[in-house]
C-alpha cells in the first residue's frame, strides 16, 4: 500500500505506531502548545496510545502553565468528541481526507476551545489557521478560517443538539443501559465531561489537614480539594502526611474493617493507594504485584509516608504465589478496563474495545480463586475493580467456590446507602457524591471464607 502521507507534514512523524522521529515544535509558545495538543489527539486517536506517555515527550519543552493548558485542551476535546465531531459535521461540506487527519484535529481543538473552554474565538480562530499553515496544509487555511468562524457564530447552537450520549461509543453505552438503566447511564455520560477534583486520604487528623489544604471532608472521610495546584507543593506532601486516592478507591479497604495487628495480603497492590490505607490503620501488609516498575513505585510512596516497615514487598504473578501461612484476609484489586476511571482517563473512551472486559475475566477468576487459597476459615476477601462493567464485577463471583458474601451496611462507607446494591456489594457510578464533584465507579465484595 502506498503511504500517501507528505514527508514534510511535520505532524505526520507520529501519525503511524512506532515512529519517533519528533518534529521540530513552533517557536511561538502559543502556537507550539496547540501543537502539541495535536500530536496527542495524533497519539491517541491514531495511534491507541493512553495520554500520559506521549504527554511527558510533546510537552517538555513547554512552560508549566502550557503543559497545563495542553492537558486541559487534549482531555476536553476527548471528553466531548462525539459532540464535537457533530457540530463539525454540521460545519463541513465533505469529511476532511484522511491525509489531513492533523487538520481535523485542529478543528476538534477549535471547537473544544471556542464551545467548551470559552477561549476568545479571534484568538481560537488565528491560531488554528497559523498550525494549519505550519503543518503543511496551506490549502486548507481557506476552509480552516471558515468553519472556525462558524463554530464562533452558530457552535453553542449546533453543541446544544448533540445529545452527550454521542461522547460514549455505542458499545459501551449498550453495556451501561442494560446494567444500570437509561438514566443512570446518561448521568454517568455527563460525569465524563467534567474534570475530577483531587482527593486526598489522611493518615490522621482530618479536619485538621482539611483546613490546611482548603478542602472538605467527604462523609467517607477523604478530603476534596476544588482549587488549583501542584500536588507536590501542597502543605504535608513532603512530610507525608497524606497521599491521593479517589474516594470511592478508599472503600474496598474500608470493607475489611479493623485492620490492627492483622496481616493482610494486597494483591495486585501497586502503586499502592490501598496499601497505604492498610497500612496506615495498623497492618502488616504483604503487598504483591507482578510489574516490578510499578512496585518501585509503591515502595517510593510507603517511603515518603513512612509506613515502608509495616510493608513486605513482593514482586510475584499473585495466580501462583502464595503466603507462607494463610493470613486474616486479603484484598484483591484484580487488574480490569478501569472504565469507572474514565473521568481521569477521557481517552478510554476510545481505546477500550467490546472485548476487553472478556478478555480479563479468567485472570479475575483466577486471582479470586487464589486469594480464597490465602485466607484461613473465617477470613475475609475483598474484590474490586474500578470498572463499570458488569462482567467484570458481581458476574465474577458466581464462579468464587468456598467464599459467602458478607454484605456491605451503607454506615461502613460513610452512609451511602446509594452505593450499596440490593445483594450487598458495593457499587460506585461516577455521579455518586455528583454535588460534591462524583466519584470513581468501583465495585466491591466483601467475602468470608467458608
Ligand atoms: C488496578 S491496579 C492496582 C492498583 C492498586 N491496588 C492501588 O490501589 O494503588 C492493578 C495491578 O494489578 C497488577 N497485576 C496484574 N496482573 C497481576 C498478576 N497476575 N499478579 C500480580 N499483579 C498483577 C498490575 O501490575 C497492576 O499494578
Amino acid at each position: 500500500m502506498t503511504d500517501r502521507r507528505r514527508p514534510s507534514d511535520p505532524a505526520s512523524a507520529h501519525s503511524r505506531k512506532g515512529a519517533v522521529r519528533a518534529p521540530r515544535p513552533p517557536r511561538d509558545p502559543v502556537l507550539a502548545a496547540r501543537h502539541a495538543a495535536v500530536r496527542l489527539l495524533q497519539a491517541v486517536l491514531d495511534d491507541g496510545r493512553a495520554l500520559d506517555e506521549p504527554f511527558e515527550t510533546e510537552t517538555r519543552l513547554l512552560e508549566p502553565r502550557d503543559r497545563a493548558f495542553v492537558r486541559l485542551l487534549v482531555t476536553t476535546t476527548l471528553r466531548r468528541l462525539g459532540q464535537i465531531d457533530g457540530v463539525l459535521k454540521a460545519f463541513l461540506q465533505r469529511p476532511i481526507a484522511r491525509r489531513h487527519g492533523a487538520v481535523k484535529h485542529v478543528l476538534r481543538l477549535a471547537a473544544a476551545q471556542i464551545l467548551v473552554l470559552e477561549t476568545p474565538a479571534h484568538a481560537a480562530v488565528d491560531t488554528s489557521v497559523e498550525l494549519t499553515k505550519f503543518l503543511n496544509a496551506p490549502g486548507l487555511t481557506g476552509l480552516v478560517n471558515a468553519v472556525t468562524r462558524r463554530l464562533a457564530r452558530d457552535g453553542a447552537a449546533v453543541l446544544a443538539d448533540q445529545d452527550v450520549r454521542l461522547n460514549t461509543p455505542r458499545w459501551l453505552w449498550q453495556t451501561w443501559l442494560e446494567a444500570y438503566g437509561e438514566a443512570a447511564a446518561r448521568r454517568i455520560a455527563e460525569a465524563h465531561l467534567h474534570e475530577p477534583p483531587l482527593d486526598i486520604t489522611v493518615k490522621a487528623d482530618a479536619p485538621g489537614w482539611a483546613e490546611r489544604l482548603e478542602a472538605e471532608v467527604l462523609p467517607t472521610g477523604s478530603l476534596r480539594r476544588r482549587g488549583p495546584g501542584m500536588v507536590a507543593s501542597l502543605p504535608g506532601y513532603d512530610e507525608g502526611a497524606w497521599w491521593v486516592q479517589d474516594a470511592a478507591a478508599t472503600l474496598p479497604a474500608r470493607l475489611l474493617g479493623d485492620v490492627a495487628g492483622k496481616t493482610v495480603v494486597d494483591l495486585c497492590a501497586a502503586p499502592g493507594g490501598k496499601t497505604a490505607q492498610l497500612a496506615a490503620a495498623g497492618a502488616h501488609v504483604i503487598a504483591v504485584d507482578r510489574s516490578g516498575a510499578r512496585l518501585a513505585r509503591l515502595h517510593d510512596n510507603m517511603a515518603r509516608l513512612g509506613l515502608a516497615d509495616r510493608v513486605t514487598v513482593v514482586e510475584a504473578d499473585a495466580t501462583t504465589w502464595r503466603p507462607d501461612t494463610p493470613v486474616d484476609a486479603v484484598l484483591l484489586d484484580a487488574p480490569c478496563t478501569a472504565t469507572g476511571t474514565i473521568r481521569r482517563h477521557p481517552e478510554a473512551l476510545r481505546l477500550k474495545k467490546a472485548a476487553d472486559a472478556e478478555a480479563l475475566t479468567a485472570l479475575q477468576d483466577a486471582l479470586l480463586a487464589a486469594s480464597a487459597e490465602m485466607v484461613t476459615p473465617g477470613g475475609t476477601v475483598v474484590y474490586c475493580v474500578c470498572s463499570l462493567q458488569p462482567e467484570e464485577g458481581a458476574a465474577r463471583l458466581a464462579g468464587a467456590a468456598g467464599l459467602a458474601v458478607d454484605p456491605v451496611r451503607p454506615e461502613e462507607i460513610g452512609g451511602l446507602a446509594e452505593c450499596v446494591t440490593a445483594e450487598g456489594y458495593l457499587r460506585t457510578l461516577p455521579f455518586h457524591l455528583g454535588e460534591a464533584g462524583g466519584m470513581d465507579g468501583f465495585f466491591a465484595a466483601r467475602l468470608i471464607r467458608t
